[in-house]
């Protein structure tokens, strides 16, 4: 596969893509898949109270099956702790902060990004915020291990602006900060040259992925995924949840949650159909 920088990354309207669900046989080709997984917009539809993104256990009893007949890793933009207490399954790997704090089964805990060096600037950028934002109605400061998520969701129209622009503020005072999109969110991220791409292509190295037999499979909404859509590109299976504001890496689509469902019950019938013949 050829490196991401020299590679050529293809981009579409995420609603010209095929439905990942018409042949699912067809689409792993007889090999085996690695499942990296987003979690807002993904496992969890898109609600206006981060902390009220809740997991189903229909969902998380699939991901449960689907762990069993493959590797499955949840690559995240939420806290590590954070998106392992929504999950709750000790048998995948999780990648948080955008991929910079990364845990798995059999106590695997590693920063590859090496974005603890950051951690002061989101101390007091942290700090800054929480002071400036105090009087805008309905905003949300996250503070994630390793980046800050200033929520504008709930903020009044008119007060939108303010928001963005106390923010891009903040880390314009850090260098060792930069800016990074989601949905109706800015982020106050690293600035390293780490993503969630990264992560999934450190997963697929340290747990023994790069097989020809193995189809490393992305599913994801955000324009964070993109990164890890860009990097399985040639080589993998992109598959775009709904849409966001931009063209899309991923080579296929599923409309929502209930959609993810439905493909990650069908895919693990596949693998174990696979299996046994
Ligand atoms: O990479 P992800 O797992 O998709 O995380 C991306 C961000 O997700 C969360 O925010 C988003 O979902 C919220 C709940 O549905 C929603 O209210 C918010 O508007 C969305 O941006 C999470 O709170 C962030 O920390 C993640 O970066």
């Amino acid at each position: 596969m050829k490196n991401q920088s020299t590679k050529t990354i293809q981009k579409h309207e995420a609603t010209d893509l095929p439905s990942a669900l018409i042949d699912i046989p067809q689409l792993i080709n007889g090999k085996k898949p690695a499942v990296f997984l987003d979690y807002d917009g993904c496992l969890s539809p898109i609600v206006k109270d981060p902390d009220k993104a809740v997991m189903t256990q229909e969902m998380r009893d699939t991901l449960q099956r689907l762990a069993s007949v493959c590797s499955v890793a949840v690559v995240s933009g939420r806290d590590r702790a954070n998106v392992e207490k929504l999950v709750q399954l000790d048998n995948l790997y999780y990648a948080g902060s955008h991929g910079f704090d990364i845990s798995g089964p059999n106590n695997m805990h590693t920063e590859p990004g090496g974005a603890s060096e950051a951690v002061p600037a989101l101390d007091k950028a942290q700090k800054t915020l929480d002071e400036r934002l105090k009087d805008v109605e309905g905003v949300l400061v996250e503070r994630k291990r390793y980046a800050i998520a200033v929520h504008y969701r709930n903020v009044p129209d008119d007060q939108v602006s303010k928001v963005l622009q106390v923010t891009e503020g903040v880390i314009a005072e850090h260098p060792e900060l930069k800016k990074g999109p989601g949905k109706k969110i800015m982020e106050l991220k690293p600035n390293l040259d780490w993503h969630k791409g990264k992560a999934v292509r450190w997963l697929m190295n340290e747990l023994d992925l790069n097989k020809p037999d193995i189809v490393p499979l992305y599913i994801g909404d955000d324009i964070t995924d993109e990164d890890a859509f860009a990097e399985l590109q040639g080589e993998g299976i992109g598959i775009m949840v709904g849409e966001h504001d931009d063209k899309t890496a991923a080579e296929y689509r599923l409309e929502d949650v209930t959609d993810v469902l439905a493909f990650l019950e069908a895919l693990t019938q596949t693998i174990k159909s696979q299996q046994d013949v």
